[in-house]
């Protein structure tokens, strides 16, 4: 998969996918990550990319041109056809289903708006999707589409080294994730739980999936509704339940 990624901060983006899960993916070539400065796509002397925003108020608005040849150039660098993202908190959220059907696409483009934004006309002729990564304001895209590459760049085929902790993951299966323990068994901190000791793979499966629930029912029951519950997860967190009533 390749993403493209418009940003006054290149240096900043390249350094975000060179670590990590997603540093490894783009050395073992699963995912190619390029990055492209509007401002190298000024035409004038001052490689000038804003403008006063019309109508008066503060701050500027990100011209179009610069941005119109970087997309250009974005488009011309390889033949598959692109999906253009724009980052801000006026797209839909972000969530995982969206990230895995995101991963499925040969090119996405991640355009990273900053000052007090883009020319809408820009906007409305060039971008295919508007995506939020919160609730919040920052003061760029770049962090957002830091978080687009990351979450769509581990789930490439390849990136994790045990496949099996893609589908274990919160969310993936609509649910917030198990806890996690490591050794110490015994510690100041208290105990490893036994049933993660027993070798018993079967009742262990059977453990995530119940603090599983219960965590989701606990902290997100919004993403519980959404959820059809099967016979067993019903009874596991029935029992959850009951003993976090006692
Ligand atoms: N929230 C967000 N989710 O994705 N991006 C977000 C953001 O707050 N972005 C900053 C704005 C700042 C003005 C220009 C456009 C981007």
């Amino acid at each position: 998969m390749r993403i493209d990624v418009v940003t006054l901060f290149p240096d900043f983006m390249r350094q975000c996918a060179a670590v990590g899960v997603v540093g490894r993916a783009q050395q073992r070539e699963l995912l190619q990550v390029e990055t492209w400065n509007p401002r190298d796509y000024a035409t004038d002397n001052y490689r000038t990319v804003d403008g006063r925003t019309c109508g008066g108020g503060p701050g500027m608005v990100m011209l179009i041109e610069p941005l119109r040849s970087a997309l250009k150039a974005v488009r011309e660098a390889a033949p598959d056809p692109v999906h253009v993202i724009y980052l801000s908190p006026q797209g839909a959220r972000l969530t995982q289903g969206r990230v895995e059907a995101l991963a499925k696409l040969p090119r996405i483009a991640l355009l990273c708006g900053r000052y007090e934004g883009v020319d809408e006309r820009l906007l409305a002729h060039e971008v295919d999707e508007e995506l939020s990564i919160g609730d919040y304001v920052l003061s760029g895209g770049e962090l957002g589409a830091a978080v687009i590459i990351d979450a769509v760049g581990r789930l490439q085929d390849g990136a994790l080294n045990d496949a099996q902790s893609a589908e274990q993951d919160s969310f993936s299966n609509g649910l917030l994730d198990c806890p996690h323990y490591a050794k110490p068994v015994h510690d100041a901190l208290g105990d490893v739980p036994d049933v993660l000791l027993s070798g018993d793979h079967a009742a262990i499966r059977r453990w995530r999936l119940k603090q599983s629930l219960g965590r989701t029912w606990l902290r997100r029951p919004d993403l519980l509704a959404q959820r059809a519950l099967d016979k067993e997860s019903r009874a596991l967190l029935d029992e959850f339940r009951r003993e976090h009533a006692q």
